[in-house]
């Protein structure tokens, strides 16, 4: 590529995605400069601190001006509020974007905000640990993820066509998506199963109250993958089940009924039923690691063997 793909962008929040993506952004070398601002003092601190950003503003409006893609990364409630206040500050032909896991409801909260002489393509890298904050960011974390691009209604191809170049140089896989279609899928990848895990790692917790015994003490290790889980962000979290509500319900609502097919079959010793189940969802799991898609998973020698 000859020259930067934007020569100024700016992140807004800068917590886990930003830091990561100004870490990747470095990496790859492909914009001018990058300006930064997060809402608190002390993060903006910690960012100047540690190098975060080529330049940390004291406003978002200060960010924003003169940036060719502004990028939304603060939780999803927020969305709207941060687009209305960088709004009078943009660049006319600027790109905005965010990075929030639910995507209708940051369409109706940021859409409004903005002026017409903006383009808006909202955007999701499908990656993330269970850490948050200014420091917890690492170059490496869109590598060979997803990013989902869920453009809206008469965005322009140019735009659209640039985001997407962006993310395949920070390390992702782009595709592109409508919303409703992502806010679906995602309940069933990512925002129901946190709220298992919350619920799984609460119920342990309780019990150990309860009985007085270890619980979380001697828990397995598919327990401890369970408290990673739910150990993230609650700010980030509660914002996604507020803002995905329906999604969320529905398949909250098959979970449930399977929960209670599965409880029915131990208590009736229906033995089948529960091999047939976990047959099934093992198939599931290694159909994703064949697919390469669990960069955790331990290979058992495949890579080699496939040399
Ligand atoms: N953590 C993940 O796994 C993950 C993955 C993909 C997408 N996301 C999405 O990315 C976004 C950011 O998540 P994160 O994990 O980086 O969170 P984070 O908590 O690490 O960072 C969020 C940042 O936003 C700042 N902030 C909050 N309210 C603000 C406001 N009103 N104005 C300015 N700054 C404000 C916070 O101070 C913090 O610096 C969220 O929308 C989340 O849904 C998260
Ligand atoms: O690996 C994790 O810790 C994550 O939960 C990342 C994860 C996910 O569910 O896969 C969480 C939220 C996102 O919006 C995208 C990615």
């Amino acid at each position: 590529m000859n020259g930067p793909i934007y020569n100024r962008v700016a992140l807004i929040g800068l917590g886990l995605i930003a830091s990561s993506m100004y870490w990747a952004i470095k990496r790859a070398g492909v914009v001018g400069e990058v300006t930064g601002y997060a809402r608190s003092q002390a993060t903006r601190d910690t960012a100047r601190r540690i190098g975060l950003c080529d330049r940390v503003c004291d406003s978002a409006a200060a960010a924003v001006e003169g940036a060719d893609l502004v990028v939304l990364c603060v939780p999803v409630g927020v969305m709207g509020q941060v687009a209305a206040e960088i709004a009078p500050a943009l660049k006319p032909g600027a790109t905005v974007s965010d990075v929030g896991s639910v995507k209708r409801a940051v369409i109706t909260a940021v859409e409004p905000q903005l002026p017409d002489d903006v383009h808006f393509v909202p955007a999701h890298p499908l990656a993330g640990t269970e850490h948050s904050g200014p420091e917890s960011g690492f170059a490496e974390l869109f590598d060979n993820r997803w990013c989902l691009v869920v453009p809206v209604n008469g965005t322009a191809e140019t735009p659209i066509a640039q985001l997407q170049s962006f993310w395949e140089l920070l390390g992702a896989n782009v595709e592109i998506m409508d919303p409703d279609h992502h806010d679906l899928v995602l309940a069933v990848t990512s925002h129901t199963p946190h709220l298992i895990a919350y619920t799984m790692v609460g119920v342990a917790d309780d019990l150990r109250r309860v009985t007085d015994s270890e619980v979380i003490k001697y828990s397995a290790a598919g327990f401890r993958d369970f408290t990673r889980i739910a150990a993230s962000d609650p700010t980030m979290w509660r914002d996604v089940f507020l803002s995905n509500k329906d999604a969320t319900l529905e398949i909250l609502g098959r979970f449930t009924e399977e929960l209670f097919a599965l409880q029915r079959a131990i208590r009736t010793g229906d033995g089948e039923h529960l091999h047939e189940y976990f047959t099934r969802t093992r198939a599931i799991r290694r159909g994703i690691i064949e697919a390469g898609q669990d960069t955790d998973a331990p290979d058992f020698g495949r890579a080699k063997a496939k040399e």
